[in-house]
């Protein structure tokens, strides 16, 4: 019998979650039956979405969703070999017993030398999220100005990357200049700690005074009202999040996007990753193939930062 610790959501939240919203709970786990492994945490991931979905896909008394890397310690499924790695939606457990469900094998290809933490980052859902926002949502072209707010985050620090790696000017911005310093050394263009510059307009305009083609938004919230002012004519915004509202008891109202929306023809989509579930296999190759091309060290970096 294998002793497995979890986090279960005691009360939903209301507001920023507390410490006493969650409660650590043990259990003793069975053996594994037939086509069941056991699998042990080895990496857990903490994403915004959790706030929100918690809300709408956990009651209180839930262990707390969540993805994980885990290793397969116990296994009577051949498919999942014993000392093979998993990426799991497990939430926060330290072992889970599985039929197989939703368990999907890290990449076959994946190198000795790259931290299996990256199937919860660059190389896992926050990585696809930033390549469907600028292919499949934007259409990022060559030669473009993309914005990106909460960039040194697990999505946008990808994004940067790869708008760089598509030939685009990247303007980001941060809330440390510690940040800031990281995302210059990614390769951003211009990045800005928007907690420190007087105006956030003025920081905009000085990245980029020719406006921006492309915005990929992560936060929301009243600073997204002003960076519209700035969007080039038929500028495309992909909605991908919106943090700066997440903890929300009462949601925000702020000045509404209408008039400046049809004055400049702007198309502004929200998105979810899930949309594009059936490429993910082939999407994750593009991105383990982009972490062996451009410089480890960014990359690990990255890892390292988040
Ligand atoms: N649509 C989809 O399918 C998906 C959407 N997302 C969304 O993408 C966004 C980024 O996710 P991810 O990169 O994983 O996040 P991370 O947790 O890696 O980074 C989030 C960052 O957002 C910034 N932030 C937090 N609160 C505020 C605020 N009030 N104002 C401005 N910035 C803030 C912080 O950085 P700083 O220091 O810059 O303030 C924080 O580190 C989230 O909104 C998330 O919900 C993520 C995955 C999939
Ligand atoms: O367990 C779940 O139900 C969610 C599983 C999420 C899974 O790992 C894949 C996709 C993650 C998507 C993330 C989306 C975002 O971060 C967007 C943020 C908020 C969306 C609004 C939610 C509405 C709740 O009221």
């Amino acid at each position: 019998m294998v002793q497995a610790k979890f986090w279960v959501m005691t009360k939903h939240f209301d507001g920023f979650p507390k410490n006493s919203d969650f409660e650590l709970k043990v259990e003793e786990l069975p053996e594994p039956k037939d086509g069941e492994v056991l699998l042990e945490a080895v990496f857990l991931s903490v994403d915004p979405y959790m706030r929100p979905f918690s809300r709408v896909s956990m009651k209180e008394g839930d262990v707390m969703i969540g993805t994980q890397v885990a290793k397969v310690i116990q296994s009577k499924n051949p498919a999942f070999p014993v000392g093979s790695h998993v990426v799991s939606d497990s939430g926060w457990r330290t072992h889970t017993l599985s039929d197989g469900t939703g368990l999907t094998p890290i990449l076959p290809e994946w190198p000795k030398d790259v931290s299996l933490s990256l199937a919860l980052g660059a190389i896992g859902m926050p990585g696809l999220t930033a390549v469907y926002g600028i292919e499949d949502v934007l259409g990022l072209k060559e030669g473009e100005t993309l914005l990106v707010n909460a960039a040194a985050g697990a999505v946008g620090s990808v994004v940067g990357q790869i708008a760089k790696i598509k030939g685009c000017k990247v303007v980001g911005s941060a809330g440390s200049d510690a940040k800031v310093v990281f995302l210059k050394e990614l390769g951003f263009d211009e990045v800005f700690n928007y907690k420190t510059v007087g105006s956030l307009e003025e920081a905009l305009r000085k990245a980029s005074p020719e406006g921006y083609d492309c915005f990929f938004e992560n936060v929301g919230g009243s600073s997204s009202f002003i960076v519209l002012q700035q969007m080039k004519n038929f500028g495309r915004i992909a909605v991908c999040g919106s943090i700066s509202t997440y903890n929300d008891s009462e949601p925000q109202t702020g000045p509404y996007p209408y008039v400046i929306m049809i004055i400049k023809e702007l198309k502004m989509e929200g998105f979810l990753i899930t949309r594009w579930q059936h490429k993910h296999p082939e999407t994750l190759r593009r991105l383990l193939a982009w972490v062996k091309e451009v410089s480890y060290l960014v990359f690990m970096m990255l890892d390292d930062f988040l």
